[in-house]
C-alpha cells in the first residue's frame, strides 16, 4: 500500500489552516502536502508538523498573485526577477518545514508562445539547482486545461520531454492521477513509462475530484499498481472531501 498524505489545502476544511495539522493526524495520517505556507511564519508550520506528529511532504512556490489569478510565475519573462525571489522564498520556507519536494507552478501563458517556453526551460533549471544545492527536490505538474484554463504545462509528454531534455539530477515529475485522466486516461500505462521519473504522486477521483473509488477510474487498481512498480513516494490525497473530510476516509480501508 502506498504512503499518503492528506492536502490540507483541500481535505480538513472543516478546521482553520493550522488546526488542520492535528485533525490530519488524529485521522492516522503520518504525512501532509499542502500548496502553500506562505500566509503563517515557517517556525510555526514546523511547529504544528512537529506537535501533530507528521511529516512534510510537498509544498508549492509562491505562485504570484494567485487571487488575481496567476498560477506560477515561470513560464512568465517579464517576472524573472520576481520568480527568482520566489524561489529563494520556499527554499527557505523548505529548510526550516523540511520538505523533501517543492513543486514550482509554471503559470498561465501559452505553451506555443516562444518566449514563455524558453523561460520556462531557463526557470527549471534555476529552481532544479537552487533547490538541489539546499537537498530538496524540485517537481512540475502537468494541470488539466477544464481546472486552470490557460496553464502553460498541460500536457504529460512536454513535461517529460522538458525533464528528459535537462536532465537534471533533481528534476522530477508530479504525477497528478487526477489530471492525467482527465487529459488523456490511459493512467496506467503512463505510470509505466513514466515512473523512472516520478517523484511525487497525488489522486481523487474523476470527474468531481473527491475521495478516489468514487468516480470513472479504478482508482484502487491504479494504487496497486504504484506498489508494482516499486513507487517509494508519497500519494497526496488532493481531493476535495464529498462531505465530512473523516466521514469519507472509508476509501483508505478499501485497498
Ligand atoms: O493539482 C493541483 O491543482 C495541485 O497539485 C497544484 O499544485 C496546483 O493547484
Ligand atoms: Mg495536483
Amino acid at each position: 500500500m502506498p504512503r499518503f498524505a492528506a492536502n490540507l489545502t483541500m481535505m480538513f476544511g472543516e478546521y482553520a489552516f493550522p488546526d488542520r495539522f492535528g485533525a490530519a493526524a488524529a485521522a492516522g495520517f503520518t504525512a501532509v502536502e499542502y500548496l502553500f505556507p506562505y500566509d503563517f511564519p515557517a517556525e510555526f508550520i514546523a511547529e504544528k508538523l512537529s506537535e501533530a506528529g507528521l511529516k512534510q511532504a510537498l509544498f508549492n512556490l509562491p505562485p504570484g498573485d494567485w487571487a488575481k489569478g496567476e498560477r506560477g510565475l515561470a513560464a512568465l519573462p517579464e517576472r524573472e526577477d520576481e520568480f527568482r525571489q520566489s524561489v529563494k522564498k520556499a527554499i527557505d520556507y523548505g529548510r526550516v518545514i523540511g520538505t523533501p519536494l517543492l513543486h514550482m507552478m509554471a503559470g498561465i501563458a501559452s505553451p506555443d508562445d516562444p518566449a514563455a517556453r524558453i523561460a520556462y526551460r531557463d526557470a527549471v533549471a534555476f529552481a532544479a539547482d537552487a533547490a538541489g544545492a539546499e537537498g530538496i527536490g524540485l517537481v512540475i505538474e502537468p494541470i488539466n486545461g477544464r481546472d486552470m484554463p490557460g496553464y502553460f504545462l498541460n500536457d504529460f509528454d512536454r513535461a517529460v520531454e522538458i525533464i528528459s531534455d535537462l536532465d537534471h539530477p533533481n528534476l522530477k515529475l508530479q504525477f497528478d492521477i487526477y489530471h492525467r485522466q482527465v487529459m488523456r486516461g490511459d493512467v496506467l500505462t503512463a505510470l509505466q513509462e513514466m515512473m523512472p521519473l516520478i517523484s511525487h504522486v497525488q489522486i481523487a477521483s474523476v470527474p468531481r475530484r473527491n475521495e478516489p473509488g468514487t468516480g470513472e477510474l479504478d482508482d484502487f487498481r491504479v494504487l496497486r499498481e504504484l506498489d508494482r512498480l516499486g513507487y517509494q513516494g508519497y500519494v497526496g490525497c488532493e481531493y476535495r472531501p464529498g462531505g465530512e473530510t473523516v466521514a469519507g476516509l472509508g476509501w483508505l480501508k478499501g485497498i
